[in-house]
This record gives C-alpha cells, sequence and structure tokens, in this order.
C-alpha cells in the first residue's frame, strides 16, 4: 500500500435489491437511506443485488483481453477523431487536465481505452447530432461486439436503477432523473493499464490515469481485483479502494453535484496501478458513463442553492469542455472547485 494512502476509508456497500427486484417501502426507504448518506459523505458506493449476471461479466473481460492483446499497430486502426469513440492510445490522454490542474506539459496517462455508446441515431424520433453522440466502431475482434453489448445493457439497466433511487433520495418525483436521461449520452470505456516489461520510467508525472471527477450523472464501474484505484476522501488523502467481490463502484458525476451544489460529491479519483519488479501490474477496468441528455439543462434544485450556486449548464456544454482538457490539453477553466480540492491534497500526497 502506498505509504500516503490508508486502510480506514470505508466506501460504503449498499443492497439495491428492493428497487432491483421489489421489496416493502421500509426496504426502499433503508435503500435511499443508505445511498444518500454514501452519496453525502464520500461520493462512492460499493453495490450490491445489482443482478448483473457473472457469465455477462466474464464476457466483458474476454472481450476486453482480446481486444487490448491485439498488436498495438492493429489497436490504432481503430482511432477515431473527434468523438469519443474507438481506441485511446497510452499517453492520449491527460485527465487531470479536465479538471484545469496545470500539471501536464504533455499527455501523461499510460492508460489505453476502447469506447463505446449510444448513438444519436438509435432515438429515431429524435433530431438529435451525430456529432454529440459518435457513430461505434466495433473491432474485428470475434464476438467482441456482443460480448460488450451484453455488459452494455446491463450496465445502463442498473443506471436506471440508480437514478431511480437517486430522485427518492433527493425527495423529487419518482421520474425526476429519467426526464434528464431519457436520450442520454452514455458512454462503455474499457481501460487496460499495462506497459511492456522495461518500456518505460514512470517517473514523477506518468500516471495510470490522473486525477478527475467524473463528468456525467453517476458512473458504473465493473474493475479487476488489481489494485490502483485511489479516492480523495474527505480528509485531503489519498484512498486505496477496490471493489468487494461482486461489487460494482458506482460513483457520482459533476452533474449530480451541480444538481445538490455539492451536498451529494463528485469525488476525485485516479489509478496508480501497483508496480512490481519494474514491471507494471495489468489491471482492468470498464466504465460506463451516464452522462444525461444533450439538451437537458443542469440546474441545481432549488432546496439545495444558496449564494455560491453553479451557474445552469446543458450537458452538452459541460461535456464539451471537459474533454477539451483531457483530449486536446486545454486546461478547464471551469472546474474551480474541483481543481482547488486537488491542490489541497496536492501538499498531502
Ligand atoms: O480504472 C479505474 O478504476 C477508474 C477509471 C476511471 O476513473 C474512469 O475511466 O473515469
Ligand atoms: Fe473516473
Amino acid at each position: 500500500m502506498n505509504p500516503h494512502t490508508s486502510d480506514t476509508f470505508d466506501v460504503p456497500a449498499v443492497d439495491i435489491g428492493p428497487y432491483v427486484h421489489g421489496g416493502t417501502d421500509a426496504d426502499r426507504a433503508r435503500v435511499t437511506g443508505e445511498i444518500d448518506d454514501a452519496c453525502t459523505r464520500v461520493g462512492f458506493i460499493q453495490i450490491l443485488g445489482h443482478r448483473i449476471p457473472d457469465d455477462v461479466t466474464d464476457g466483458l473481460a474476454g472481450a476486453v483481453d482480446d481486444f487490448f492483446g491485439l498488436p498495438l499497430d492493429e489497436k490504432k486502426q481503430y482511432r477515431v477523431e473527434g468523438a469519443n469513440r474507438g481506441y485511446s492510445p497510452p499517453k492520449s490522454e491527460s485527465l487531470s487536465l479536465s479538471l484545469g490542474v496545470e500539471s501536464a506539459s504533455r499527455m501523461n496517462d499510460f492508460f489505453e481505452a476502447f469506447n463505446v455508446g449510444t448513438e444519436a441515431r438509435s432515438f429515431t424520433d429524435l433530431d438529435l447530432s451525430e456529432s454529440d453522440y459518435g457513430i461505434n466502431l466495433w473491432p474485428e475482434v470475434a464476438d467482441f461486439r456482443d460480448r460488450v453489448q451484453a455488459y452494455y445493457t446491463e450496465a445502463s439497466r442498473v443506471a436506471g436503477v440508480l437514478t431511480r433511487i437517486f430522485s427518492d433520495a433527493l425527495g423529487q418525483d419518482p421520474e425526476f432523473f429519467a426526464r434528464l436521461t431519457d436520450h442520454s449520452i452514455d458512454v462503455l470505456r474499457m481501460n487496460n493499464y499495462a506497459l511492456p516489461e522495461g518500456a518505460v520510467t514512470v517517473d514523477g508525472d506518468l500516471t495510470g490515469m490522473g486525477e478527475h471527477t467524473d463528468f456525467g450523472i453517476v458512473t458504473v464501474l465493473w474493475a479487476d481485483c488489481v489494485a490502483g484505484l485511489q479516492v480523495l476522501g474527505g480528509d485531503g488523502v489519498w484512498h486505496d479502494v477496490a471493489p468487494q467481490p461482486g461489487a460494482l463502484l458506482v460513483n457520482l458525476g459533476d452533474l449530480t453535484a451541480r444538481i445538490t451544489n455539492d451536498r451529494w460529491m463528485s469525488t476525485l479519483h485516479r489509478v496508480k496501478p501497483p508496480i512490481v519488479d519494474g514491471t507494471i501490474q495489468r489491471r482492468r477496468s470498464v466504465a460506463f458513463f451516464h452522462d444525461g441528455n444533450v439538451d437537458a439543462v443542469i440546474s441545481t434544485l432549488p432546496e439545495f442553492a444558496d449564494d455560491e450556486c453553479y451557474e445552469p449548464i446543458t450537458v452538452r456544454d459541460h461535456i464539451e469542455a471537459k474533454l477539451a482538457g483531457s483530449r486536446q490539453g486545454k486546461a478547464n477553466a471551469k472546474a474551480v472547485r474541483e481543481a482547488a480540492r486537488v491542490l489541497a491534497a496536492a501538499g498531502k500526497q
């Protein structure tokens, strides 16, 4: 364990079963109370009772292995310029710039990723632009598409259950989040943290994935059991976090923090995979980002508003500013609150 992290950090576990397969009002009230507590204190939750079948997650992990096992030159054929889709090679992104923290003069994150997501054309009754959503590019890897889509469907279902719980936990009408997400920009990002033996010196700046907050409403994260994910606690210290057996890690994104004026937390996190005998231990994760309708205006609910409220913003404008940071190196000047938290923690690393 990193000497500057601590094992006393608790990511609360919540069994959402009563919202997945039914339960009494009291069971549901227990779930909303626990979710409210976890979102208020931590912003990360271990979710149990999600009922994603093991064979679906096994299929996802196999698809991830098959794709990232391809030679780099082959993977690079799946790059898509200008859209949040396809392959991102190591060191093509710098997540800390999505926060406007000026730590980087080059792209420092060594993760490689493959993104798929919701396409505008799947909403046949709406006039949406593919430039806001993106067209998927599927690699020529046997059964990749079927295996990834099977998991995508499940992750999307779980995100829907979570936002239903959020509506109740925030005392809103049950359809509050459904209205913001009925043509949501959703992206599934498969991450692989691995560099060939001897290929790299992990110096001060190079990192698995730089510190960031997630951009949207909620993220559903599957990760293998290799250490590396670190979460910034309320104590200003980075803590190691791994999923419990059978659990998915869920964290809130910036848009939910805006809706609640930071009563619920969009928590900073980063990935530093362990280095054993000079080699980075391979780690895999798959994040399902549920970001909301491109044209939804995200405003703070009146009951959480105060003098320092966030300005209303469309999902489109918010996501564009964040991606311009991580992908194009344009520091996001609007992430003032998140950047301040990273800088405050810097002295404690
Ligand atoms: O790899 C992980 O555990 C986290 C990945 C992550 O934070 C992200 O993709 O936004
Ligand atoms: Fe993240």
